[in-house]
């Protein structure tokens, strides 16, 4: 930003030179290195999402074929419900909010569910 402001949220701009870098401008940068370098950590978390789910899912899929090899439903409703207790005590305890680590694992499994149903008809 290269023109004069006549005020903002610092009080700054209003008597800069046309052409001069003003008070803004050192905030913008600020504001944009910070926004960067917390995408730069949440490009890594993502990442490690990732990692995280494929290789759960590596499990699951062997967990497929161990049941449809054994004529064991796909969902173990008994199970999820201590998956769920155990899940929203840990986000409890993070400070994540229950409901939604709940939500997360719910969508998870559903997507288990139907991987293990697509194994049992085609085994
Ligand atoms: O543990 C199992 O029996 C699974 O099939 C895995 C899993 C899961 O994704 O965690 C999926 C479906 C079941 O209903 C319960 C748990």
């Amino acid at each position: 930003m290269t023109t004069s402001h006549t005020s903002d949220a610092n009080g700054a701009g209003a008597t800069d030179a046309p052409d001069a870098p003003d008070a803004r401008d050192t905030t913008d940068a600020a504001v944009r290195a910070e926004l960067s370098r917390l995408r730069d950590s949440i490009d890594n978390i993502d990442a490690a999402v990732v990692h995280m789910l494929a290789e759960r899912f590596k499990c699951t899929q062997q967990v497929g074929h161990l049941k449809a090899n054994h004529h064991l439903p796909p969902a173990d409703p008994a199970r999820e419900s201590r998956q769920i207790a155990r899940l929203r005590e840990l986000a409890e305890s993070a400070k994540l909010d229950p409901a939604f680590a709940e939500k997360l694992l719910n969508f998870i499994i559903a997507e288990v569910i139907r991987h293990h149903e697509t194994i049992a008809k085609s085994s």
